[in-house]
């Protein structure tokens, strides 16, 4: 089944929260008063790349909930509708890798398989998408049956679903009560793709900070150049999950190979020779449970290791290292990017080696 297959195409379909918040006005006036300007060079500027849906934006984020307000009521509710719509998305590549692999539901269930469809064929308006009370139950009881449980722990990891399928559907009946307000932890768990270029900027230990969040499909890699300049640290953003998955946009690449040549490329890149490069391997969590049932050296001949853990990750963090030389300031750690608490530690490390690095090369430290 490809990527996405007969998922609806809601995601991606328009700006997302943070789009709208960056969009002209607010931008036009940052930038039309010089002294922000200047404040904002003497900013530490780190830019988040990296391939699609590998945890960019949700990096982004876990910074604005950790080092800033995090998500007043009101933007908060901007991210209804595109969770309906990733439960809908959901919803929908389950039952139909329930059809493809031929699992039969229960009459009951199968009723309530009808209700569903049947109200997505009446949908209209996916931008203001609210799946009513009924249709959220109904979804619930599709997804507890023993068809669909038994479809998504043995089948998961041979279809195309969204990353935070699981987190949705076990939490369908309080995210389509009425008068829901998306939590924080909704927050990072929802998809959407990113089509421009957010900034935002944070303090942090005393250090200001500007971080930079672009899209990673390959049309919007092309923008990636107007935020190449002032990079102080580049934050590769890999996932982990992605070793047996092939490019979505061309099948003929495997997903982490595409994304360690991108990785390869911006390292090489003569106007980052004196940023810092760290890289994020993300998606820990579904790597881990993905290699109990998928060897890695299905997907890259070269390994020759067991299939533990620790091998396998010694062995991806190796391969992106050999692009890395003498002259870089190179850092590594494992991420689940919607985990706050590990983001909180894995972000404060990496800026505590790179200002050690940085006092280090000034000759201020031991
Ligand atoms: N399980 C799990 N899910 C994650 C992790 N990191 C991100 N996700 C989920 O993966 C999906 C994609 O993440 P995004 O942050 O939107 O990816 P992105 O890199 O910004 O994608 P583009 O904007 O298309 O370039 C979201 O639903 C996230 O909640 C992780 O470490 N573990
Ligand atoms: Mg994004």
């Amino acid at each position: 089944m490809g990527a996405g297959a007969g998922g609806l195409s809601l995601r991606g379909a328009r700006l997302s929260p943070e789009e709208r918040a960056n969009s002209s006005k607010s931008r036009a006036i940052d930038r039309a008063l010089s002294k922000d300007h200047t404040d904002d060079l003497n900013r530490f500027k780190i830019l988040l790349l990296g391939t699609a849906e590998s945890g960019k934006s949700t990096i982004f984020r876990q910074m604005r909930v950790l080092h800033l307000d995090g998500y007043a009521k009101e933007d908060a509710l901007e991210y209804l509708s595109i969770i309906h719509s990733n439960c809908m998305e959901a919803l929908t590549q389950l039952v139909e890798a329930c059809s493809a692999f031929g699992i039969l539901h229960d009459i009951t269930v199968q009723e309530d398989v009808d209700r569903f469809e049947g109200f997505k064929k009446k949908l209209r308006d996916p931008e203001g998408l609210v799946i009513p009370v009924v249709i959220g139950r109904c979804m619930d009881r599709v997804w507890q049956s023993s068809s669909m449980q038994m479809c998504y722990e043995t089948r998961r990891f041979r279809f195309a679903l969204l990353d935070s399928a699981k987190y949705f559907m076990d939490n369908i009946v309080r995210l389509t009560e009425d008068n829901y307000v998306p939590t924080i932890q909704d927050i990072v768990h929802c998809r959407i793709s990113t089509t421009g270029i957010n900034e935002i900027a944070f303090n942090h230990k005393k250090m200001d900070f500007k971080m930079v969040d672009v899209g990673g499909q390959r049309s919007e890699r092309r923008k990636w150049i107007h935020c190449f300049d002032n990079v102080d640290m580049i934050l590769f953003i890999v996932s982990m999950s992605d070793y047996d998955q092939l490019d979505p946009e061309d099948h003929k690449y495997n997903r982490m190979k595409q994304s360690y040549e991108i990785f390869k490329t911006i390292v090489h890149c003569d106007l980052f020779r004196h940023a810092s490069i760290v890289l994020f391997l993300n998606k820990y969590d579904v790597f881990v449970e993905k290699l109990k049932t998928s060897p890695l050296r299905r997907s890259f001949k070269s390994y020759d290791g067991d299939n533990s853990e620790e091998s396998a990750r010694d062995f991806i963090k190796k391969l992106f290292r050999r692009c890395i030389t003498d002259r870089h300031k190179f850092f590594v750690f494992e991420t689940t990017a919607t985990d706050t608490g590990n983001i909180d530690l894995v972000f404060g490390s990496a800026v505590a080696h790179i200002v050690n690095e940085n006092l280090r090369s000034a000759g201020l430290h031991e």
